[in-house]
């Protein structure tokens, strides 16, 4: 998928400059494109050509209302995996019809409120978790839209915390309960069955595992079409990588090809795809400055203002985003830096070993920065969130404004 494409400064897409962003908007700060969003989004959905089909954003891979606006106005269906993300989407303008709603722990509320907002469908993890759907409805006199989320137990081959289809995961259905926990949820009065789903891990970089996940769920379809119990949809979720440094993951228009393929003289069964980070990695940036060029005994360091509570995925995974510079003045000389931030931790790194020409005050971009960036951001340290702005052809949008701390310095801000 195509990255924010940078020439010094220039977005070339937008034709915007991100260091004066930079210098508007303060750092660090989450950049946003609409228009690459918007293409990978249609990069899913075409693919999939004339089989019936939803393609369900994941929302937790970007939740800014922005970006949920953009995606709403194309039409997505949204995958979530909270009351407040369901909130979120109908802000943002999205459907709930066009919701399904994942996660192994739904609260009775939540499952009310998804009930009254009217969801596609609840896919559900356990069989205590369709007892408890099935009581929900049941006080409400609804029928609650159910799919269960099946573990095809295949190795997605990818980093084990976000490894998700195998035996040993706390996440679905094992394949061996399935038969038994889809007649109990055919027998409870308050549930319908409508689905089947799956959600094998993610950061996936070969379309293999996604088929053998696809074919297995195919023939469970089949052996409960023969138990008189009908699905309708198929979830595939979510899970397609996108190239952080040489991972060469299939494009999605080859990995939606391939899942539409398999769903071929299959049209009564529509395909549900939940793609996040596919959508959201490449359409944005987290841009932040240099405050010092710190010569250690062993190692430079590059400190920058922004740190692992505004992006969490260096230090918690070890993963490894590329860093450039956005300014066109290149005055230092390149060397070997650790960028690392302001956090007390020594594990507070955005990328180690990185061969920049840097100077204070410069701006760096971590780049692949749109997925699983601010969502994942918190307030270790009692750092504020970051702001984050959409470009949007030659504009550029503030679609939520960085938090404020100076009012909590001056004593005028109650903690609670
Ligand atoms: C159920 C479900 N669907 C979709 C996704 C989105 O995954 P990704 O961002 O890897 O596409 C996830 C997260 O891994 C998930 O747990
Ligand atoms: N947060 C993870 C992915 C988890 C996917 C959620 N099920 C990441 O940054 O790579």
């Amino acid at each position: 998928m195509d990255h924010f494409q940078f020439k010094h400064d220039q977005l070339f897409a937008e034709e915007v400059s991100v260091a004066s962003i930079a210098k508007e908007y303060g750092t660090p700060l989450y950049i946003y494109s609409r228009a690459t969003l918007e293409r990978h989004w249609h990069a899913f959905d075409d693919a999939v050509g004339q089989h019936p089909h939803l393609i369900c954003y994941a929302v937790k891979a970007n939740s800014n209302l922005g970006v949920l606006s953009v995606l709403a106005k194309l039409g997505s269906g949204f995958d979530i995996v909270s009351g407040g993300e369901l909130a979120r989407v109908i802000e943002a303008g999205g459907d709930p019809a066009k919701v399904v709603f994942s996660g192994v722990a739904k609260k009775p509320d939540e499952i009310r409120y998804a009930l009254e907002q009217g969801i596609m469908c609840f896919n559900v993890e356990s069989e205590p978790e369709l007892q408890r759907i099935n009581k929900v409805a049941e006080s409400m006199g609804k029928t609650a839209p159910i799919s269960l989320r099946i573990n095809p137990d295949v190795d997605a081959g990818t980093h084990p915390y976000i490894s998700t289809g195998l035996k040993a995961n706390k996440f679905g259905i094992p394949r061996e309960r399935a038969v038994a926990a889809y007649k109990l949820a055919h027998s409870l009065p308050h549930l319908e069955v409508v689905g089947m789903d799956c959600h094998i891990g993610s950061q996936l970089t070969q379309v293999k595992p996604f088929v053998d996940a696809l074919d297995r769920l195919l023939l469970l379809v089949d052996e409960l079409a023969e138990l008189g119990i009908k699905i309708c949809h198929l979830d595939v979720g979510g899970g397609l990588g996108v190239r952080y440094m040489h991972e060469t993951p299939p494009h999605p228009k080859e990995y939606a090809a391939a899942m539409a393929e398999r769903m071929a003289g299959r049209e009564e069964l529509k395909l549900i795809l939940e793609p996040g980070r596919a959508i959201a990695a490449n359409a944005g940036i987290l841009v932040t400055q240099v405050e010092f060029v710190k010569e250690g005994d062993e190692k430079h360091f590059a400190i920058v203002d922004a740190a692992m509570n505004d992006l969490i995925r260096p230090s918690l995974y070890a993963a490894w985003q590329e860093i450039i510079r956005v300014d066109q003045q290149i005055t230092a000389v390149k060397r070997l830096y650790d960028v690392v931030g302001p956090v007390c931790e020594t594990g507070d790194f955005l990328g180690k070993d990185r061969e920049l020409a840097v100077a204070e005050g410069d701006y760096l971009a971590v780049r692949s920065a749109g997925a699983y960036g601010f969502v994942m951001a918190s307030n270790y340290n009692s750092r504020c969130r970051p702001a984050e702005v959409m470009v949007d052809g030659a504009n550029v949008h503030l679609v939520r404004e960085r938090e404020k701390q100076k009012e909590l310095w001056k004593g005028e801000y109650k903690l609670t």
